[in-house]
C-alpha cells in the first residue's frame, strides 16, 4: 500500500475499449479491474477516456440515416462508452466489497478556439483501420482526409483543436471531492466554441490525452496515467534498434520529439500531454503504460515514467 493518497487522472485509450458493443462489454471488465486495483492501492481516481474508434463508427452509422455533426457523435460516444464503463466499475467495486463509492458519468463540454489551426489541418485518426483500397474509396465517396496510423492501417482524420476550458469542471470537482468515482471528458470532451454566453458545438474530436492533462491540472492531481496498448514508450519504435524506456526526463522527451520518435495522432500527443503535466508543478509525474499493467506501473515496476 502507498503511504499517502495520490490523486490520479487516468486517460483511457479509445482503442482499448473495443470496436463494437460486444467487444466493449468485454473490454470494460478488464478496464474496471485495472481501475479498482488502483483504488484498492489507496489512490483517488478520476477517469477520462478516448473515443477514436467509437466516434468514427457512430458518425458513419448515423450519417447513413441522416447527416449529423461530428460533435453530436462525440456526445453520443460519451454515453455509449460511459454506460458500460460505469456499470462495469460499479460491479467490480461491489464485488470487492467497496459499497460506499458512487460512480457517475458526467457529460462534458470543452471549449476550443474557433481560430485553432487544426480546423484547416486535420490530424486526429478516428474510426476503423482500413486497407489502402478501402481508404481511397472512403476518400472518394465521403471526402474523408486519410492518414496511415502507426503501421496499423489507414484511418480517417478530423480536426483536433486544443482544449482550453472544461465547462463542467466545478461539477466534476464537487463529485471528486465527495469521494465519488467520476468518468468525464469522454472522447476528449464535446468540442464547443463560446459565442457570447452561448456554447456552440463544432466539428472536431479533441485528443483525450490533452484534455486529461488539463483535467489533471484543474483537479491538482499528482499523477496522469495514460493507459494504452503498449507497456512502455519506445524510441525507434517498430525498428530493429527499438528501445523501450522506463524513465524519460522532460529534456530527453523534447529531444526525442525533435528526432521524430513518436507518431503524430498516436504516441506524440501522449508524450506531449505527459510532458506538459509533469512540467507544470513540482512533484507531478506522468506514466504511460498498458491497461493491465496500471497497478505495477503506479508502484514503479513498469511503464514509462515522465518526470521533471
Ligand atoms: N514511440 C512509440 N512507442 C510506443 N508506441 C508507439 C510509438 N509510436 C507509435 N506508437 C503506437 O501508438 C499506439 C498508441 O496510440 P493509440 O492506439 O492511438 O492510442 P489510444 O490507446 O489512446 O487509442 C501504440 O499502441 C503503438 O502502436
Ligand atoms: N478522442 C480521443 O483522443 O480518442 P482516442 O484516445 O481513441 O484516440
Amino acid at each position: 500500500m502507498m503511504n499517502k493518497k495520490k490523486r490520479i487522472v487516468i486517460a483511457l485509450g479509445g482503442n482499448a475499449l473495443g470496436n463494437n458493443l460486444e467487444e466493449q462489454k468485454i473490454a470494460v471488465k478488464t478496464t474496471a479491474i485495472a481501475i479498482v486495483d488502483l483504488i484498492e492501492e489507496g489512490c483517488d481516481v478520476v477517469i477520462a477516456h478516448g473515443n477514436g474508434p467509437q466516434v468514427g463508427m457512430i458518425h458513419s452509422a448515423m450519417s447513413s440515416i441522416s447527416s449529423i455533426p461530428l460533435y453530436v457523435s462525440g456526445a453520443m460516444s460519451q454515453t455509449y462508452i460511459g454506460l458500460d464503463l460505469e456499470n462495469a466499475l460499479r460491479d467490480e467495486l461491489l464485488n470487492r466489497g467497496i459499497k460506499d463509492m458512487p460512480v457517475a458519468t458526467v457529460m462534458t463540454q470543452v471549449v476550443v478556439d474557433k481560430e485553432d489551426k487544426s480546423f484547416e489541418n486535420p490530424t486526429k485518426p478516428i474510426g476503423r483501420f482500413m486497407s489502402l483500397e478501402e481508404a481511397n474509396l472512403a476518400k472518394k465517396e465521403h471526402g474523408y482526409d486519410i492518414v496511415e496510423d502507426s503501421g496499423r492501417g489507414y484511418r480517417r482524420v478530423v480536426p483536433s483543436p486544443s482544449p482550453k476550458k472544461i465547462v463542467e469542471i466545478d461539477s466534476i470537482n464537487a463529485l471528486v471531492e465527495r469521494g465519488q468515482l467520476v468518468i468525464c471528458c469522454g472522447g476528449g470532451g464535446i468540442p464547443v466554441i463560446q459565442e457570447g454566453n452561448s456554447l456552440i458545438g463544432v466539428d472536431a474530436v479533441i485528443d483525450k490525452d490533452f484534455v486529461s492533462c488539463l483535467l489533471a491540472k484543474e483537479l491538482d492531481a499528482d499523477f496522469l496515467i495514460i493507459l494504452t496498448a503498449v507497456e512502455k514508450v519506445a524510441i525507434n519504435f517498430g525498428k530493429e534498434n527499438e528501445k523501450w524506456l522506463s524513465y524519460l526526463s522532460i529534456e530527453e522527451a523534447k529531444g526525442y520529439i525533435e528526432e521524430g520518435h513518436f507518431a503524430p495522432g498516436s504516441m506524440l500527443p501522449k508524450i506531449e500531454a505527459a510532458l506538459d503535466f509533469a512540467g507544470s508543478k513540482e512533484g507531478r509525474a506522468a506514466l504511460i503504460t498498458q491497461l493491465e499493467k496500471a497497478k505495477e506501473g503506479i508502484n514503479g515496476e513498469t511503464g514509462t515514467r515522465i518526470h521533471m
